[in-house]
């Protein structure tokens, strides 16, 4: 949790000492607890302070808690509320899972066993709330803190964002792909924000963290008696959602089983619970990401044709770091700007070379790893310019960059492979002859001016003829009329 947010939490119970033990658990500065004692102030304080997740007792002694869980929702659909309840009430709170709250909690409970909960309730909260701004929504003076800008200008972000424009609004699932932190969840978030669905509420999971069992849980509810261990009846995510939307992350790690489950309910939106008869009706729009290669698990049998054709109504896909050409720049500069501001740290500027070790650098982990290396580079900087000593070890020198190459080659080689990268992200077909090109009239200028001018001193010091240097002068001459200056 990031100790510069810290997440506000609003408590309704009238028992005081658990209001006490709560704060205890939830301190400052990663939380912020507020308190009420009743239904009507938890409803003021709620309207007040706009929390990021509500803890509510069942039985309140102005109103029901099951009341007052309604007129949360009524308010805003997107903060998770979760209910606590006695031995006794445990029924209703089930019940009251299937009308939107979040999770509920049987008293006593330790702080070992809500702690999780609540992480998760803000989570969930700060993913369906917090910003996620396009390049094209004019918020710049939206404070970064409390915002998550996706930035990107070559070619292949540009159509990012004008597919998140056209599908947003449009109520079909969509499948995002890309390596591990290129920003999947980021545009989940911009997508479900520009729906139709941006008031209701929305729930992510991450496939891959849960055993298949549990998973199945997770998605579908069981019911009580369903397996050993299952002493209530647990409602669902496809159930909790009905009327929102459910980010399932990392789908390519889903299980034939729950594959074959998964596609049943997006074809027919309806499902049992485990262990139960009962048809639920769900309305969920889903949205999926996955960092595999989904063609090839079709080709393995290891992912379901018919599934990958339901979810890929609307694909999106995410180029890695390393191709995005001056985005890398760009991304490098705002979030040293960015996290100097939040470490409390003076940058002024950052000098060539660690700019150039950065641009070299091919970023397996993309967008995340950009930010960690900035982080490290930062809490390790003294003074304003950012050297290349500054960078986490391992960084600079040592190693390649998984394409063979040796980082720290200098700042020409980095200059050039950024250049090669915005050509590619570009879509130019010339690369090679451009890249010539280029490198042939910095050569030649300079010799030219060494030479102050001699073509036959020139040639001389070049090694090749006077004719051959006339005409690769003329050639070059030729391409920048053309309007291929390259
Ligand atoms: N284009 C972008 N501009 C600015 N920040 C970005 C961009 N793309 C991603 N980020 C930031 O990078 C971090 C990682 O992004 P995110 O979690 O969305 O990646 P992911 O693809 O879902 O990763 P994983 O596959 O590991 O789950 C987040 O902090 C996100 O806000």
């Amino acid at each position: 949790m990031n100790s510069n947010d810290p997440s506000t939490l609003l408590i309704v119970d009238d028992d005081a000492l658990i209001l006490q033990v709560m704060k205890l658990c939830l301190p400052e500065p990663d939380y912020h607890v507020i308190t009420a004692e009743t239904a009507a102030k938890g409803l003021e304080l709620f309207a007040e302070h706009k929390p990021d997740a509500v803890l509510l007792d069942i039985q309140l002694p102005d109103q029901s808690g099951l009341a007052a869980l309604h007129e949360f929702r009524e308010r805003d659909r997107r903060v998770p509320v979760i209910l606590m309840t006695g031995h006794g009430t445990a029924e209703t709170a089930i019940r009251a899972m299937s009308g939107g709250a979040f999770e509920y909690v049987t008293k006593p409970f330790e702080p070992d066993d809500i702690l999780p909960v609540i992480d998760s309730a803000l989570e969930t909260s700060r993913m369906a709330r917090k910003p996620a701004v396009l390049p094209s929504e004019d918020r710049l003076g939206e404070d970064d803190t409390k915002a998550d800008r996706v930035l990107g200008d070559c070619p292949a972000m540009v159509e990012v964002f004008r597919s998140i424009g056209r599908v947003a609004s449009r109520d079909v699932a969509v499948l995002i792909l890309g390596e591990t932190g290129t920003g999947k969840e980021v545009v989940a978030r911009a997508i479900y924000q520009h729906s139709q669905r941006h008031d209701q509420i929305f729930h992510a999971i991450n496939c891959a963290a849960i055993p298949e069992n549990l998973l199945e849980s997770e998605l579908f509810g069981h019911e009580r008696g369903a397996f050993t261990g299952a002493e209530q009846r647990h409602v669902g995510k496809f159930e909790v959602c009905n009327g929102g939307t459910l980010f399932l992350d990392e789908i390519g790690d889903m299980t034939p089983r729950m594959q074959t489950k998964l596609l049943r309910v997006l074809q027919e939106k309806e499902f049992e619970r485990v262990g139960g008869s009962k048809t639920i009706q769900t309305d969920v729009r889903i949205i999926a990401a996955t960092n595999r290669d989904v063609e090839a698990a079709i080709s393995d049998n290891s992912f379901r044709s018919d599934l990958y054709y339901r979810l890929n109504e609307f694909t999106l896909y995410l180029p890695p770091l390393r191709e995005r050409g001056e985005d890398i720049r760009i991304m490098i500069e705002y979030f040293f700007t960015r996290f100097a501001k939040s470490l409390g740290k003076e940058v002024v500027s950052i000098a060539p070379e660690t700019m150039a070790a950065m641009m070299l650098h091919s970023w397996p982990g993309n967008v995340r790893e950009l930010q960690g290396v900035i982080k490290q580079t930062l809490l390790k900087a003294s003074g304003p310019v950012i050297v290349p000593a500054f960078l986490p070890s391992g960084f600079v020198g040592h190693g390649d960059d998984g394409l063979g190459r040796s980082i720290g080659g200098g700042a020409w080689q980095a200059g050039l492979r950024s250049h090669v990268a915005w050509l590619f992200a570009e879509g130019s077909h010339t690369i090679a002859a451009d890249i010539h090109d280029a490198v042939d009239r910095e050569i030649l200028a300079e010799v030219l001016h060494a030479t102050q001018g001699n073509v036959s001193a020139a040639s001389n010091r070049l090694g090749i003829s006077r004719p051959t240097l006339r005409n690769r002068i003329k050639q070059l001459d030729r391409n920048t009329e053309g309007g291929k200056e390259r």
